[in-house]
């Protein structure tokens, strides 16, 4: 991703024109199913996220994405009435697992959601209060701590003179790098985004995707978009769901060059969805 070539796609945006090798499997889905009560969201989902990779969701509105992208940290236990059945692996724990510790799994699989969600506290809280419920660290630790963590958004340098300042007085491009340094401060193993950008402006949207691209070399990312531009710009590979079916899943390149399905084809040139 960092360095590599673009091409123009049949959606009119960039593509990666090199592909990377393959990477051992961060998440793998086996035989995933999702129920909303009756509803059958998710119909047998078999899928690999590559370690240190970029993969990007797309499909059409209802057809999945933030469902898959939300079993993958178990946040449908919230809500009663939603079951899984199937498989899911975050290395060798089973994520489906009812006496998994839901707390260590975010901890390993962090989410940054769709509209920034700063608590109503200090900069510094922010980033301290998730470091504080894992770990017990001297003051000067948690200021390193916090530091990097605030480098890992791409934030610090806006915000080091004003740590004390309220995470709600920030623009909404910096509440959600706040959000992204948030997440990385607990050092996940796993970043979930549910369309991190589409709250954002052209400018906050192109650090985000910058910050995602080089999150990459640390972190296990999925990413769920509309924008089918950013998806050909932060991934390396995608996949394309409908209708609850994952239909296809590859290389970014090839998804937006030379998908195989004619769905594919039919929603990367905008003629439906
Ligand atoms: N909390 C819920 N209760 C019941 N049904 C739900 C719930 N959330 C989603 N669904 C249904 O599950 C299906 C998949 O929804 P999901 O939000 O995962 O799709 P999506 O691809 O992320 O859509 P969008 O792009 O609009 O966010 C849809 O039919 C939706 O109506």
């Amino acid at each position: 991703m960092n360095d590599l070539s673009v091409s123009m796609s049949t959606a009119g945006g960039p593509v990666p024109s090199v592909v990377l090798p393959e990477a051992p499997a961060k998440i793998t889905a086996r035989g995933l199913n999702f129920y909303y009560g009756e509803n059958h969201a998710l119909k047998d989902i078999n899928i690999a996220l590559g370690t240190h990779r970029v993969t990007a969701f797309i499909g059409p509105s209802g057809c999945g994405k933030s469902t898959l992208l939300r079993i993958f940290n178990r946040m449908y236990d919230l809500y009663p009435g939603q079951r899984a059945t199937g498989q899911v692996m975050l290395d060798q724990t089973n994520i489906l697992d009812p006496k998994l510790d839901l707390n260590l799994l975010r901890a390993r699989v962090g989410m940054v959601f769709q509209k920034p969600t700063p608590f109503p506290m200090t900069i510094y809280e922010n980033i301290a209060f998730g470091i504080r419920l894992y770990e017990k660290i001297s003051k000067s630790e948690m200021d390193g701590r916090v530091e990097k963590a605030l480098r890992g958004g791409a934030l610090w340098n806006e915000v080091k003179d004003k740590l004390n300042a309220s995470g709600l007085s920030l623009s909404g491009g910096q509440q959600q790098r706040l959000c992204i340094a948030r997440t990385v401060a607990v050092r996940p193993e796993v970043i979930l985004f549910d369309e991190p950008c589409s709250a954002l402006d052209p400018i906050s949207t192109a650090k985000i995707e910058e910050l995602i691209t080089e999150l990459a070399e640390d972190y296990t990312i999925a990413i769920v978009t509309h924008n089918m531009q950013q998806a050909a710009r932060v991934s390396d590979k995608t996949a394309f769901m409908y209708l609850g079916e994952l239909v296809e899943f590859d290389d970014t390149n090839k998804i937006f060059t030379s998908p195989s399905d004619r769905r594919t084809q039919d929603y990367i040139t905008g003629r439906f969805g």
